[in-house]
């Protein structure tokens, strides 16, 4: 099996309204996000390729257009990574059939994965 990836940064701000009262995610705070996809195939296109990293852009437009130096609360309804990367990865879908993971990270300590 072939696999490949590629990153994307945004970023925006969120708070996490269904946590307890006193937690620091309730309150509205900002992230620089990365958000990397995973692709595979078991064989080969013609290039060489499982598929372009450059196709891969569209995704840069969508964030760019619909996540970058927003707030994530007014884009999606519980805008955890977890949230984030099943949105992306459903996202993905629509163009990409060899998408099979995407992962998000708030800062370089932690990341959330969506993998079916
Ligand atoms: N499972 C999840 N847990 C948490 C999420 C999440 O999306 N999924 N999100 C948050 C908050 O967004 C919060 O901003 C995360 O920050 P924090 O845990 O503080 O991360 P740090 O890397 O800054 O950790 P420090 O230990 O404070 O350095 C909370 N939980
Ligand atoms: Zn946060």
């Amino acid at each position: 099996m072939y696999r490949i990836a590629k990153e994307f940064q945004f970023s925006a701000s969120h708070n996490l309204t269904t946590l307890e009262d006193g937690h620091p995610c309730k309150r509205v705070h900002g992230h620089n996000y990365v958000v990397t996809v995973e692709l595979s195939a078991a064989e080969l296109n013609e290039h060489g390729f499982v598929r372009e990293y450059r196709d891969l852009d569209l995704l840069k437009n969508y964030i760019d257009e619909c996540f970058d130096h927003r707030h994530l609360n007014d884009v999606l309804a519980k805008p955890t990574s977890e949230v984030l990367a099943k949105h992306f990865f459903d996202w993905c879908k629509e163009y990409w059939p060899e998408i099979c993971a995407v992962r998000i990270a708030e800062t370089p300590k932690i990341w959330a994965e969506y993998r079916p």
